[in-house]
């Protein structure tokens, strides 16, 4: 480090983000909170050189798609009285409240899942996102049901720390999942996707997040293949692992089943075929946007939610009759379906100050300072400009 008294010892870092997608997690957080958390807020900001990454190269083949989504993340989009954005009825699965609602979105997402249930790219080219882990594992457990093939059972083994009354019996320990953490039960079969949860090995591209295909079991090992990244095609044995490094007893696979997973943790991938279940909207600044974004074009994308009700019909709306508010809902369909979207704007950039700092559309690859880029493509336009910055930072620049 040459210069110890400035940040990252003097030296040239480059950040990357997107301030419109899902913010760092702040457990119980208020707004101000999670917004003061992000980098935006860092007393470094403004002694950084901010760049704009202006075109969406995800979502290319559908200009229209690529419009609709830079409105989802600003929050211009079109609203109702109350706020709602509208979702255009042709990525909408008709919602009526009832069970088999899911099912549909399944259909379109998994098509003809028992042709293809050995095709490794069909199962890893789509996925199911919703925004609670509690639905997730509930379109997993569904999704494993439809899936042919023996299944095989892992359960973990729990036991609480310093416990010696047994208070918390393995019977209710078993009962918990906790975010971050593998199923008590693991269903799997042969050729069904898993997600890692841990990092085990990420040299060799077992990280948390990497998707993987499941083909055999061991007692204590899983077979399963990487299918997606720089290391897809490689076969690696899955070991199972104690889940608190100072807690030997609890151990499982570090892994869960991968038909669907939380909005979160889709997070900077790219899912050819997206669902998005909303049974009830969404609950955080940019989550909506990252859902929708995962997507390369409309055609690619359904999206099963409940309807907004429009701010008049509120009113008028009797919570203790069901079948009044299901019509409500069904009126709702036939105007276009809304969804609530929420934009915490003080954690972006207010439309004044756009071209001052780095809005990072979805997608977009930054510049290589001698004008190539990756995969062939074009150099992109970007508008760069150094804001005013403090001398005693002199070397922090920002990409995206
Ligand atoms: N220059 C390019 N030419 C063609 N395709 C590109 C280019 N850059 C990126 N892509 C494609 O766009 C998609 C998204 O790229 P990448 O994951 O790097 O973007 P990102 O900014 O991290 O997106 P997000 O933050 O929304 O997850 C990938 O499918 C990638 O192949």
């Amino acid at each position: 480090m040459d210069q110890p008294r400035l940040p990252f010892g003097g030296k040239t870092m480059v950040f990357g983000g997107d301030f419109r997608q899902v913010l760092p997690v702040i457990r119980k957080g208020t707004r101000s909170q999670i917004v003061v958390a992000s980098l935006r807020k860092s007393y470094i900001w403004e002694s950084m050189t901010h760049l704009k990454l202006v075109r969406n190269m995800r979502a290319q083949s559908d200009p229209w798609f690529a419009g609709y989504l830079l409105q989802n993340k600003d929050g211009t989009e079109k609203t109702n009285s109350g706020g709602e954005i509208r979702l255009p009825n042709e990525v909408c699965v008709p919602y009526t409240g009832s069970d088999i609602d899911l099912d549909g979105l399944i259909d379109c997402i998994f098509p003809r899942l028992d042709e293809n249930m050995s095709n490794t790219s069909y199962i890893t080219s789509r996925a199911i996102l919703s925004t609670r882990n509690d639905w997730v594992d509930m379109i997993n457990m569904r999704m494993i049901g439809r899936f042919q093939g023996d299944q095989m059972v892992y359960h973990s083994f729990d036991s609480a720390v310093d416990d010696p009354h047994n208070y918390y019996p393995p019977e209710f320990l078993n009962t918990l999942t906790p975010n971050g953490l593998p199923p008590h039960i693991l269903k799997l079969k042969i050729g069904c996707p898993i997600i890692l949860l841990r990092n085990i090995d990420p040299v060799n591209g077992l990280c948390n997040g990497t998707r993987l295909v499941v083909c055999g079991f061991q007692r204590n090992s899983i077979d399963a293949e990487i299918v997606l990244g720089q290391h897809a095609g490689k076969r690696i044995f899955l070991p199972c692992i104690p889940l608190c490094p100072s807690d030997d007893e609890m151990k499982q696979f570090p892994v869960r089943l991968s038909f669907a997973m939380t909005v979160n943790k889709a997070q900077g991938q790219t899912i050819p075929n997206v669902g998005v279940y909303l049974p009830e909207p969404v609950f955080s600044h940019g989550q909506l946007y990252v859902a929708l974004s995962r997507a390369t074009a409309r055609s690619n994308i359904k999206i099963l939610a409940i309807p907004a009700i429009d701010g008049a019909s509120k009113k008028k709306k009797n919570k203790n009759n069901k079948k009044k508010k299901q019509e409500e809902n069904i009126l709702t369909i036939s105007d276009g379906i809304y969804t609530k979207n929420i934009v915490y704007k003080e954690a972006g950039t207010p439309p004044t100050l756009l071209a001052t700092y780095c809005l990072h559309t979805p997608g977009c690859q930054e510049i290589r300072p001698n004008g190539s880029d990756n995969k062939g493509a074009q150099p992109l336009k970007t508008k760069q400009r150094n804001i005013k910055r403090r001398p005693k930072f002199p070397h922090i620049a920002v990409g995206k």
